[in-house]
């Protein structure tokens, strides 16, 4: 990528958009320019990055190579209609919760070049990983494209069953809150057995991040690594005896995913 090539052009500049335009510098792809009307979004402004409020404000020859669609679902509506004239040449990359190709291509036309994308919040630190399903009108140049700039913050694998997408955005789009959630609940019962309340903090941080470490480190399935803590009439047995009751985590986890994937079904045909 060289300063040289057409400009991207990002929609929505919040906490996903961030982090794939930090992303995107740290790999040297530069000459964005961002839509955001928030008060903070002016923030991003950088060398070869422009942020502006609204699409009106775009130079009238201005021609992307790629939109990237990161506002919320249900702004969808208001915003694409008028990226419509860019469909001709731009790559179009959504990472809306549950908006579908064909809700996109709607829109934009059906020769519009469209890959939908599922990313999770460790983009921020390049640590995502992004399921992304392209439509039959992306060229392999522009799936390339794609592949780059979502690559740019964390691994990226291609689907070609558009519908997987609504799981995925329940397991790993929305599962950091699930591992948060954990810290939070690991945290609470840390201080119900009478730890103080920083260090319980403390406990339940850094064994998150340890154990999350620790599977990172090497190849070991989280069940082999979850035995090797399990002793024999041990504490963890007991601890595990009630978390892996069919009716508490397993259960638990289950319904989560199914709801999540339903509200993304939901969105898809909503908002
Ligand atoms: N957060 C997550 O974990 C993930 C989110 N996603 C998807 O990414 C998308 C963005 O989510 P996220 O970054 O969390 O949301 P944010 O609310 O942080 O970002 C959306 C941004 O879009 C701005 N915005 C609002 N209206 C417009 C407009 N008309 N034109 C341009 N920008 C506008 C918002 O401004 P303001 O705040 O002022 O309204 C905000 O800065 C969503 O569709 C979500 O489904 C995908 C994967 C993970
Ligand atoms: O909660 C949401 O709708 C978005 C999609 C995945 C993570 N956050």
């Amino acid at each position: 990528m060289t300063a040289t090539l057409p400009p991207l052009l990002l929609i929505g500049g919040g906490k996903m958009g961030a982090a794939m335009l930090a992303g995107w510098r740290e790999r040297g792809i530069s000459q964005v320019v961002v839509i955001d009307p928030g008060p903070d979004a002016a923030a991003l402004a950088a060398d070869n990055i422009t942020v502006i409020p609204s699409i009106a404000a775009l130079d009238p020859g201005f021609a992307p190579r790629a939109v990237i669609l990161a506002v919320k679902p249900q702004v969808a509506p208001d915003v694409i209609p008028g990226l419509a004239r860019f469909a001709g040449t731009a790559l179009f990359v959504s990472i809306m919760a549950g908006k579908t190709i064909a809700f996109l291509a709607g829109h934009l036309g059906p020769a519009a070049a469209i890959v939908r994308a599922m990313p999770n919040t460790p983009a921020a630190i390049r640590q995502g990983i992004t399921v992304a399903c392209a439509a039959r009108t992306v060229t392999p140049d522009q799936h390339a494209l794609a592949q780059t700039l979502l690559g740019a913050v964390g691994a990226v694998e291609f689907v070609t069953a558009e519908s997987l997408l609504d799981a995925v955005t329940a397991v790993s789009g929305g599962g950091p809150a699930y591992v948060f959630l954990l810290t939070e609940l690991l945290e609470t019962a840390a201080i119900e057995q009478g730890i103080p309340p920083d260090l319980a903090r403390r406990l339940a941080r850094q064994t998150v991040i340890g154990s999350a470490s620790l599977l990172a480190a090497g190849d070991d399935p989280p069940a082999t690594l979850r035995r090797a803590v399990t002793s024999p009439k041990g504490t963890t047995e007991r601890a595990l005896a009630v978390l892996m009751d069919h009716d508490a985590w397993p259960a638990a986890m289950s319904r989560a995913i199914e709801a999540a994937t339903a509200r993304s079904r939901e969105l898809g045909e909503t908002g």
